[in-house]
């Protein structure tokens, strides 16, 4: 143990290490893995924060102890997995718990292609772990950076209509609680408490292991091409989103264009992905210098995205490259610079609708018809706003806190911002409120990750019907309060309950 930690830890637990650490199997004290000097930030370095301790346990044994001595120290836990959800879910100024180290194979099933895991476990590494075995993610968003319990905290997606989220690809999990109790939870076990943390935003207790569930493994044979975006809109309701089992389309509203990208499933030999004129070192400075400028000088914006939009793509219409790559390697993509994020899940035949709407109001027309109540005055965007879809009824197993669309596809419009050497584009706020109010008037619902500027408490719990529900579940199973993070308190979690808690607290310190 880092033995700043030690002391620093000592000086609030007395003994409690060494009675609660003492490991009768072992005959020996469990590790923990504690440093106080940790500095946490997002990977778009939206949010930073610096956590009491900062744990990184490699066992069972030792998440227990830390559950444990949190529960008797009065301590908030919050799970880190890779960091990359934009908004400040991961921050704490308590303990923050991190499992990477905790990240190997536990089981596995051949019959059924299911893989048992240790939770910290990255999606690239669980990628490499299915592939050796033959098998692969059924779907995947647009990178394996994560862990596969953050992942599916915030119920991740990728882009087919034959496909719901990762989440839903969770055969079962078990979760550690507050009182230290592991609990298996799946759709026949624990039934409650596994719908419940299928999306859990780390606020029931720590996920400690994994079954997912994998498909044969697969390559993908995929097309990008550069299409008129009204053409986008004229396919909509006909074969675009059914074409081809994966398809994205990234909308770039100052060209009039939108790359239409898809794939299937094939047996052709790989054939490697183009060469990417903003994946290499200069293409990617100067593109991102060019946006830098565009902060300070706004109008440059537009002039900025046509010509990168030209370099990378093609100004005509029609194919712009092609690729048979491994399936993880042809779902991912180069996601460039640290970003504001902001995406939201509408019902996917409103699509045309939130698409022409907001060109509207991007133009700036006189006679906006866009009714969105905001001015479009001095705001330039960045671009693509991603245009992506799932389908989460096709399976029962349904997460309580799915932000999908429940009775029918589900269309995810992603407004990215890039923040060029860390510096926001100026009125972003404004250009969010403006967003939002528009996906709100369109019946949408903010990914639970994302950089959402403009919904109340309130707001959350009439969207969610299930709120109620998860909410109370989640008090059940931590009376102590010990996932109640800044965020939920802020986001989700009903003042009550903290009177009603620390009523109970006072009662109990009375006895
Ligand atoms: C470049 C980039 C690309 C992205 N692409 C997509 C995409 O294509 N589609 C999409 O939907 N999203 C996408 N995201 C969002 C990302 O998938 C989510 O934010 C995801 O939650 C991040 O996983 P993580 O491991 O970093 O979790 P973190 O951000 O570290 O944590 C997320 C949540 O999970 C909880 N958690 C983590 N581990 C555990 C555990 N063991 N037990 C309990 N709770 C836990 C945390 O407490 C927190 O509440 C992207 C983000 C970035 C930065
Ligand atoms: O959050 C996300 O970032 C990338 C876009 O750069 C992506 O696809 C998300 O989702």
């Amino acid at each position: 143990m880092d033995p700043e930690a030690h002391k620093g830890f000592r000086k609030y637990t007395g003994d409690a290490i060494s009675t609660l650490s003492w490991d009768a199997d072992t005959g020996t004290h469990i590790p923990f893995r504690a440093s106080v000097s940790h500095k946490h930030r997002t990977w778009a370095k939206t949010h930073f924060s610096n956590p009491e301790l900062f744990l990184r346990p490699q066992s069972e044994k030792e998440i227990r102890l830390i559950v444990n001595l949190a529960r008797q120290c009065g301590k908030t836990i919050v799970v880190v997995g890779s960091g990359h959800s934009p908004n400040d879910l991961t921050c704490t100024s308590s303990w923050m718990v991190n499992l990477d180290g905790f990240n190997s194979v536990v089981f596995e099933n051949c019959r059924e292609l299911q893989l048992e895991v240790e939770a910290g476990i990255r999606l690239h590494q669980l990628a490499d772990e299915l592939e050796k075995r033959g098998w692969a993610m059924p779907n995947l968003g647009s990178i394996t950076a994560q862990s596969i319990a953050g992942a599916i905290a915030t119920n991740t997606h990728g882009s087919s209509l034959r496909h719901g989220t990762l989440s839903q690809a969770i055969v079962s999990l078990t979760i550690m609680l507050s009182s230290g109790e592991s609990l298996r939870c799946s759709a026949t076990e624990n039934e409650d408490l596994y719908h419940a943390a299928l999306v859990s935003l780390g606020g029931l207790g720590i996920i400690t292991h994994i079954v997912f569930q994998a498909v044969p493994a697969f390559n993908l044979a995929w097309k990008q091409e550069v299409v008129m975006t009204p053409q986008i809109l004229d396919a909509w309701k006909t074969d675009l989103w059914t074409r081809s089992e994966f398809i994205r389309v990234w909308w770039f509203p100052y060209s009039g264009r939108s790359i239409l990208w898809s794939a299937d499933k094939t047996e052709e030999p790989l054939r490697e992905r183009p060469h990417s004129w903003y994946g290499g070192g200069l293409g990617r400075f100067s593109y991102e210098l060019a946006l830098y400028f565009s902060t300070w000088l706004p109008w440059l914006t537009p002039i900025v995205e046509r010509y990168v939009f030209s370099l990378q793509y093609r100004w005509e219409v029609g194919p712009s490259g092609s690729a048979v790559q491994k399936s993880h390697e042809a779902l991912t993509m180069d996601c460039l610079f640290p970003q504001l994020v902001n995406e939201w899940a509408i019902p996917l035949e409103k699509g045309p609708e939130a698409i022409q709407r907001l060109q509207t109001w991007l133009d700036g027309d006189k006679g906006d018809k866009s009714g969105i109540p905001f001015s479009p005055k001095g705001i330039y965007v960045h671009a693509p706003i991603e245009v992506r879809v799932a389908d989460t009824t096709l399976q029962a197993k349904k997460p309580w806190l799915d932000q999908s669309c429940q009775t029918g596809p589900t269309l995810y419009l992603n407004a990215t911002l890039y923040r060029p050497f860390l510096r926001n584009p100026p009125e972003w706020e404004r250009y969010y409120n403006a967003f939002e109010w528009l996906m709100k008037d369109l019946g949408g619902r903010p990914h639970w990750a994302k950089n959402f500027i403009s919904t109340s408490k309130e707001e959350f719990w009439g969207m969610y019907p299930k709120m109620k529900d998860w909410v109370e579940l989640r008090n059940t199973v931590d009376p102590h309060r010990m996932f109640a993070n800044d965020w939920l308190k802020k986001n989700l979690l009903k003042d009550e309950e903290d009177t009603e808690i620390t009523q109970i607290k006072e009662r109990l310190k009375k006895l």
